[in-house]
């Protein structure tokens, strides 16, 4: 932090208000794993979870996690008619191993009225008096005044109380919420600069959900008018379409000279070379397919498919690059495709490792195969091993190490020895490897896996090379619809050294589209190996 710079806080709600996403539920492991990603990438309030509620996170806050940021408890005011003494809420929070408290208050009259059914006053009550009882038990804490703006809308003296009523009680923070998530950047704006008079911005913090998919611009609106914490997810998970996503706003607060010039935040530049792994480690907890497109990063994020921009990105990367991606851990992708020009072939090829002048003409008859074969249906942008055989296969450097002379697959469905109706699948496959012919066959729970096996059973002297090869995901897309539909077929495989590759194939029918896949990435196996090269 320089002389000329002001500290902003980042608050972290992926395991409270993530937790609120449809489709996720963490495990206690995943909680301290992210916690402890969070708390790697240097944000400095990592909100756990809400101690009391269930047992994961009553799990969660029964041990000290040990966390170099403030590790906090997330709940309710005490309620109405009971002291915070007497309030089993606020004591299971107050027992919580945590360094702060994170207390959710009404600020909005018509839900103090609707929700919680009690008068305004005894909800101003609840907020200092719970206040004050972690205060007393040495908590730091934090007020998140749900639905500030809706209830500065309808009633801003009332909001602004709840406000002042948890800063004078002895909360750090006073975060304004859009819990809605309906309120527009410009609203945002001219608000927190009215309630900075009152509270003042250093203590204020900004909560919002993406609901106009503005949160991230009303976090940055929040800052500008004086709020100095800023909560929100990473991945932007959170009830319904999610909280404002620090994996965009940390880039942008440290890459864009408008925040980066101003403010100091606890996530150094070269932890932000950090932020795609931990963007890829989350959905990988969570069992969710990266977004591609993703701000920073997503695969998508730095990729470049147009011809004309492969061949400006080729001269000068800042000339389709708002920021350089390693500076947040992700790479330049240059796509091959129908939309490719010679530049995409160019670049693809070098990353792959073949150096090929742009004027050699074998440059553009790759290009018009991949033309050609991308209008029968084939996708080479996500092809990569596919992509590189091609190009190989024109240069004329793929030997032909197997020649699959026939298969045969069957699909039965009939009764086994026990008297169950079952669907077997089998394959048999004569393969010829120089001069030796092998026929195998092998069954599988479909006739895909069934071809495989029987493809891969004998490859006489390569056999050795295959081994370690595995099929890791197999993704079907049909081209046109009905039953004459064109079906393409996409196969990610990996070997023992922990690559993976994916091929292509097309074909009026499935097994075969499933055939021509497999039978690169199998050969794609073999070049890799350095096998006849
Ligand atoms: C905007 C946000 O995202 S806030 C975060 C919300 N997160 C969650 O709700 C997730 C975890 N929640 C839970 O597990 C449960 O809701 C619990 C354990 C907290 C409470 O469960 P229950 O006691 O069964 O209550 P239930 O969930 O049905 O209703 C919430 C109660 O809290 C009261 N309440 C809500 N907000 C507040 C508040 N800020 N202060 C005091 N009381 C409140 C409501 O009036 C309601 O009371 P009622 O039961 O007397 O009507
Ligand atoms: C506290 C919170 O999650 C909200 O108001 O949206």
């Amino acid at each position: 932090m320089t002389a000329s710079t002001e500290r902003l806080y980042l608050f972290d709600t992926t395991l409270r208000d993530g937790a609120q996403t449809t489709g996720v539920d963490f495990t206690l492991e995943d909680k301290v794993k992210i916690a402890g990603i969070l708390d790697d990438l240097g944000i400095d309030y990592v909100e756990g979870g809400y101690p009391g509620a269930n047992a994961t996170d009553t799990a969660l806050f029964g041990e000290d996690r040990r966390l170099k940021a403030t590790f906090t408890a997330f709940g309710m005011t005490k309620r109405a008619g009971r002291s915070a003494a007497n309030d089993p809420g606020v004591a299971a929070l107050l027992d919580a191993k945590a360094k702060a408290i994170c207390f959710v208050a009404k600020a909005w009259d018509y839900h103090v009225h609707v929700a919680l059914g009690c008068t305004l006053e005894e909800n101003l009550e609840g907020i200092r008096d719970s206040v004050a009882a972690a205060k007393a038990r040495g908590f730091e804490v934090l007020v998140d005044c749900e639905h500030f703006f809706d209830g500065y809308k309808a009633n801003p003296d009332y909001a602004l109380s709840c406000a002042r009523n948890a800063y004078e009680a002895g909360a750090r923070w006073v975060v304004l919420c859009d819990t809605n998530g309906g309120t527009l950047p410009e609203e945002i704006e001219a608000i927190v600069r009215t309630v900075s008079s009152t509270v003042p911005g250093d203590h204020l913090g900004i909560h919002a959900h993406n609901d106009t998919e503005q949160a991230v611009a009303v976090s940055l609106a929040a800052v500008r008018a004086g709020a100095r914490q800023i909560q929100g997810t990473l991945n932007g998970l959170g009830e319904r379409c999610g909280n404002a996503n620090l994996t965009s706003l940390i880039p942008t607060l440290l890459l864009k000279s408008a925040y980066a010039d101003r403010f100091a935040i606890g996530v150094t530049k070269e932890k932000l070379g950090q932020l795609t792994k931990a963007s890829r480690k989350l959905d990988e907890l969570l069992n969710r397919s990266p977004n591609r497109h993703a701000p920073y990063v997503g695969a998508s994020a730095f990729a470049t498919k147009a011809g004309i921009h492969a061949s400006a990105v080729l001269k000068e990367p800042e000339t389709y690059e708002h920021v350089p991606p390693e500076t947040v851990g992700n790479r330049r992708h240059v796509l091959v495709s129908e939309q490719a020009g010679k530049s995409n072939i160019i670049y693809e090829l070098e990353r792959v490792g073949l150096t090929i002048a742009k004027d050699d003409p074998r440059v553009a008859r790759i290009l018009d195969e991949v033309k050609d074969r991308e209008s029968l249906g084939y996708a080479y942008e996500g092809a990569d091993a596919s992509f590189f055989l091609l190009a190989k296969r024109v240069m004329g450097e793929v030997p032909a190490f197997f020649e699959v002379e026939r298969f045969k697959v069957n699909v039965e469905r009939r009764y086994n020895a026990v008297g169950d109706l079952v669907t077997f699948s089998e394959a048999t496959v004569k393969v010829k490897v120089g001069s030796e012919v092998m026929i195998s066959a092998a069954e599988g729970n479909g006739p895909v896996n069934a071809l495989d096996a029987a493809l891969r059973k004998d490859l006489g002297q390569y056999q050795r090379y295959i081994e370690d090869l595995e099929l890791v995901d197999f993704r079907v897309r049909i081209l046109n619809g009905g039953t004459g539909a064109v079906t393409r077929v996409l196969i990610e495989s990996k070997d023992a050294t922990g690559d993976t590759w994916t091929t292509v194939g097309v074909s009026a029918n499935i097994i075969d589209a499933s055939f021509q896949a497999l039978t690169d990435s199998i050969t794609y196996k073999l070049v890799k190996e350095g096998v006849g090269v």
